[in-house]
């Protein structure tokens, strides 16, 4: 019997088609509000009417801002027939006629027949962990829990993240800033998984920024230096983990004109070519001259971090974060990731993935002994 979650239990990732039309929704990036899922199976089942209807008369909870509703559907006839619908904002489905993700959440055993599947429902957390598992039948008590989450969330921690102010002096900033002024800055992509391959993509819905890349090896090494006499200890000591290898060498800039430079909710690490990542870093070049531009983590509330200059937030890759659009003014960043030895074996494997327009260079290792 397949095993169904508990509370407690991190749903699991995946990426799966959507009604909307994309053939591969990554339900990672759903994360950041409530969700109910239904796992309906075939929704046109006489059993599964009740749900539906309930979903309809509580339509209004879903909102994409505290909440959102995904239903999982494994016949295509539910398309077809009308039976499940999309509707913005908030409701949504995931089209699972090879019963993948109905087998990774336990609703459905090898085969495809109706006799053996659990329709349930589903009520996940904001960083995607099970808060309750309803029967079917049981869709009015899914609600309450819904409504109880909504009006008294679970407390969580502040994000897990690390503020380490004095990583580069001023000075060091201001040249970073000029060399960018001086130099200008190309077109930020991010990277995607598409057909099995990780491909860089632009995207300005997505994310606006323009990065210039430090080619400067006197430079590089000033930078590299910096971060591991001021910053690597920080991180052993607060997260004990020792940093060896950096990646990325450029000064990033957010436009507040221009539409607002913005790097929309995403994770670091969740590609073939980026799973190598382990730590995020984010350092201020400026951070008294512009508005907007901080980082939130959208799984541990509304807060927001802004970096002082100099200074560096660290945050796992793995964690859901965005830029905020900035909104006056230009936000000058350092924004390198870090990782380990195991993370250099895993690039190495790897680097067969890589589109080879997204190809990039192995890292040598930072020491940690050398002062600036
Ligand atoms: O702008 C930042 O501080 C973060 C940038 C970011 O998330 C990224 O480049 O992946
Ligand atoms: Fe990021």
């Amino acid at each position: 019997m397949a095993n169904l979650l508990l509370p407690g239990d991190q749903a699991p990732w995946f990426h799966a088609p959507a009604l909307s039309g994309n053939p591969r929704y990554a339900f990672d990036t759903a994360a950041g509000r409530l969700i109910l899922m239904l796992f309906a199976g075939p929704a046109a089942h006489p059993a599964l009417a009740p749900a539906l209807r309930l979903l309809a008369e509580h339509r209004g909870l879903f909102d994409d801002r505290y909440a959102c509703f995904f239903g999982v559907s494994t016949d295509p006839h539910d398309v077809l027939e009308g039976t499940v619908e999309q509707q913005l904002p908030g409701i949504r489905w995931f089209l699972d006629h090879d019963g993948a993700v109905s087998r990774l959440y336990g609703a459905l055993d090898d085969g495809m027949s109706e006799t053996n599947y659990r329709p349930h429902w589903l009520l996940l957390d904001p960083t995607l962990r099970v808060c309750g598992r309803f029967p079917i039948s049981a869709g009015d008590q899914a609600i309450a829990a819904l409504q109880a989450q909504i009006a008294a969330p679970d407390i969580y921690s502040a994000a897990p993240v690390l503020v380490v102010p004095r990583v580069f002096e001023p000075a060091l900033c201001r040249r970073l800033i000029e060399l960018y002024e001086a130099k200008g800055g190309e077109d930020s992509g991010f990277m995607r998984e598409e057909n099995g391959l990780t491909v860089e993509r632009v995207d300005h819905h997505h994310k606006r920024r323009s990065d210039y890349h430090i080619e400067d090896d006197s430079l590089r090494e000033q930078l590299r230096a910096r971060l591991a006499r001021f910053l690597l200890p920080q991180i052993k000591r607060a997260l004990g983990w020792q940093a060896t290898r950096i990646e990325r060498w450029m000064v990033a800039c957010y436009d507040g004109d221009n539409g607002g430079g913005h790097f929309r909710a995403h994770r670091d690490n969740t590609t073939k070519g980026t799973a190598h990542r382990k730590f995020a870093c984010t350092i201020n070049l400026n951070a008294g001259e512009y508005d907007g531009g901080d980082l939130c983590f959208p799984e541990f509330g509304p807060a927001t971090y802004r970096a002082p200059t100099g200074g560096a937030v660290i945050f796992s890759c793995s964690l859901l974060h965005e830029a905020q659009p900035v909104t006056r003014g230009k936000r000058y960043a350092f924004l390198p990731f870090l990782y380990d030895e195991d993370g250099a074996r895993l690039r190495e494997t790897n680097l067969q993935f890589l589109a080879a327009s997204a190809t990039s260079q192995p890292q040598p290792t930072i020491t940690t002994d050398a002062p600036a």
